[in-house]
């Protein structure tokens, strides 16, 4: 499609930039920097980005519902930010048996769980113990009563993206080194999944799925790491409809935004380029904006609890 334009927006370089999510009411863009410990926060209005440092790798961070500040999975703890106060409060623990472990991608479910999965820490992008990885999801708590953890399944080499059917019906989830897209029966009055089946297998020349997001119409983007680019694949066809090219090639993950959600943010990575590769590729680690591709998506989920 010839409207479609490519643009950084953020020009501060993230080592491992990670988990988009727009945030429609006061219209900026929260992300993260894995290695860096950073949850971000960008204003498109000043430009500027806040930083709050944790004192663990940050796997993603999400919105809470009704409630200020964020849900955040760091290191191996799923945990609330203060943002203000800059202070994290460590909710539950996973993966205790795994000090080498870490969280990766999540994402809340239409009914309010923050879902988010582990994986073996990295000695190089890509490379690390195998299988060390499970899926989890922080359900809200209630009645007083603190949120629990729950782990769906296991022997993940690295949990990444994840979203959910328009219907609520089917989830959908990459471990990035099975190289295929999953799907899942979705029960959202419980939040469990079932029946996983093969939707698409990505291409040697898309490199790594990374982190995905669903739009308006019910098809998939996902961002393909070391591919340098975004593709859109119709679930129910298992076929890619469209490929968008970036400039970097750690292209990381993806989310809609802006006003009415028709803007791509997609995040990048420079973490594993050598000083050739900086110079190839001066923009790694920005924040882009895709403008013009003619399909919206829709507002996160946030957090219940
Ligand atoms: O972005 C992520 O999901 C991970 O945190 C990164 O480490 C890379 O994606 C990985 O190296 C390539 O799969
Ligand atoms: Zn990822």
């Amino acid at each position: 499609m010839s409207g479609v334009q490519v643009q950084s927006v953020v020009g501060e370089a993230c080592r491992v930039g990670e988990g988009p999510v727009w945030e429609g009411a006061a219209g900026t863009l929260l992300y993260v920097d894995v290695l860096a410990q950073d949850v971000c926060r960008w204003h498109p209005h000043t430009g500027t980005v806040e930083k709050v440092h944790l004192d663990g790798t940050v796997g993603c961070a999400v919105p809470r519902r009704g409630r200020a500040g964020y849900a955040v999975a760091c290191g191996t703890t799923f945990g609330l930010l203060d943002w203000d106060e800059r202070r994290f409060t460590p909710v539950a623990a996973v993966d205790k048996d795994r000090p080498n472990n870490r969280f990766n991608d999540g994402k809340v479910d239409p009914a309010g769980r923050f879902f988010a999965g582990t994986m073996g820490n990295e000695t190089a992008p890509a490379v690390l113990e195998r299988k060390q990885g499970s899926l989890y999801s922080l359900d809200a708590g209630s009645d007083g009563s603190a949120a629990t953890a729950t782990r769906h399944f296991r022997d993940v080499d690295i949990s990444n993206g994840l979203d959910w059917s328009l219907d609520n019906a089917t989830f959908f989830y990459i471990d990035s080194l099975a190289y295929s897209l999953f799907a899942f029966k979705y029960d959202v009055t419980t939040g469990t999944l079932s029946d996983r089946r093969v939707v698409y297998r990505f291409e040697p020349d898309e490199a790594i799925p990374d982190g995905q997001c669903l739009d308006a119409e019910g098809r998939l983007w996902v961002a393909c790491y070391n591919g340098g680019r975004v593709i859109r694949i119709d679930p129910e066809t298992g076929k890619r409809l469209q490929v968008v090219k970036l400039p970097v090639s750690k292209t990381t993950s993806c989310c809609f935004g802006g006003p009415d959600y028709s803007e791509l943010f997609v995040t990048s990575a420079c973490e594993g380029l050598d000083a050739a590769g900086l110079e190839r590729e001066p923009q790694a680690g920005n924040v882009f904006k895709i403008t013009g591709l003619g399909v919206k998506g829709r507002a996160p989920f946030e957090y219940a609890g």
